[in-house]
């Protein structure tokens, strides 16, 4: 392989990570082999963005300790990183904005790393260049930024209100999806039944897990609000920074229990901004 026809591809997984699990960090790894083994990809970056707090789900604790156990947990990878852009915004954004918001930065550190152009007008030229408009185009060979996500999430595309079409059509069309099974899911049904995800439907990588490994955040919480274990389930450090800072309580989980989700408020408020 002369690795000319091979496009560099950076990962961003949106979600609570309430708290960061073994398996969220599986994702990348199962995403990373199957698109290489494509011959086509190489995957350069992994990028975890936990949600703010103003997504106001049911039992989602502070950003500030979600961002810290996503940190303890990928202080050993040498390739998947924690950003804390999303987590600190006042308000919910939607994922199509946060993975623009990605997508021009990765642009930039690219623009950064190219020596050859070091004047600051001609980098900036350079930039613009990869914009018409308000609209993102692709150099040919700059890097792809793909979403990464469960088939929960894919399949969440489908709830009335929760996703605005375009947004979707716009990860879907402009972006990529990589998507990961969970056993109670069938992705390529889904996307065989939406008109909109077919259409794209080359651009969306379904990776099959046979070895299912259903770890979920709930579960976690659930285990620890029982004074269960959870060991094993989550990095060694995630284990101990819910001990020792008392995370996960009965408490905790009643947070927003009272308040609608905030897309959902967003889009049956009739706002569609
Ligand atoms: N076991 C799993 N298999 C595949 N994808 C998963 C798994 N657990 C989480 N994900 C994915 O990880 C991302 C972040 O999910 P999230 O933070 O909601 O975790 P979760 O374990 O599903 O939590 P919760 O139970 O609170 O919904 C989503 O894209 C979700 O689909
Ligand atoms: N319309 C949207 O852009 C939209 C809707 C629902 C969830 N999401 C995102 O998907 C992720 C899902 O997280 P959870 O599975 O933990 O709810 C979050 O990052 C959230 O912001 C985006
Ligand atoms: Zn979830």
């Amino acid at each position: 392989m002369d690795g000319q026809n091979i496009t560099k591809v950076v990962l961003l997984s949106c979600g609570s990570f309430n708290p960061i699990t073994n398996m969220h960090l599986r994702m990348f790894e199962l995403a990373r082999d199957y698109l290489e083994d494509t011959g086509q990809y190489r995957v350069v970056k992994g990028i975890l963005s936990p949600v703010g707090d103003a997504y106001k789900k049911k039992g989602l604790i502070e950003a500030h300790h979600r961002m810290e156990m996503a940190r303890l947990s990928t202080d050993n990878s040498d390739w998947i990183t924690v950003d804390a852009w999303e987590s600190l915004q006042p308000d919910w954004v939607e994922t199509s904005k946060v993975v623009r918001h990605h997508y021009d930065e990765m642009l930039e550190a690219e623009q950064n790393t190219d020596d050859v152009d070091t004047v600051k007008y001609a980098k900036k030229r350079r930039i613009e260049e990869n914009y018409e408009g308000s609209s993102r185009h692709k150099r040919r060979d700059s890097p792809q930024l793909m979403l990464l996500c469960g088939a929960d999430v894919l399949e969440s595309f489908g709830v009335p209100n929760l996703w605005k079409q375009e947004d979707v059509a716009e990860i879907v069309g402009h972006y990529g999806l990589v998507c990961i099974s969970r056993s109670a899911s069938d992705p390529d049904k889904f996307i065989h039944q939406s008109d909109m995800l077919w259409k794209y439907r080359k651009n969306i990588h379904v990776v099959r897990e046979w070895v299912t490994n259903e770890i979920s955040a709930t579960h976690v919480r659930r285990s620890l609000r029982r004074g269960r274990s959870v060991r094993y389930l989550l990095p060694e450090g995630v284990v101990d920074y819910i001990h020792v800072h008392g995370l996960y309580s009965t408490e905790s989980e009643q947070k927003n229990a009272d308040v609608v989700l905030a897309p959902l408020q967003k889009y049956t408020g009739g706002s569609s901004s």
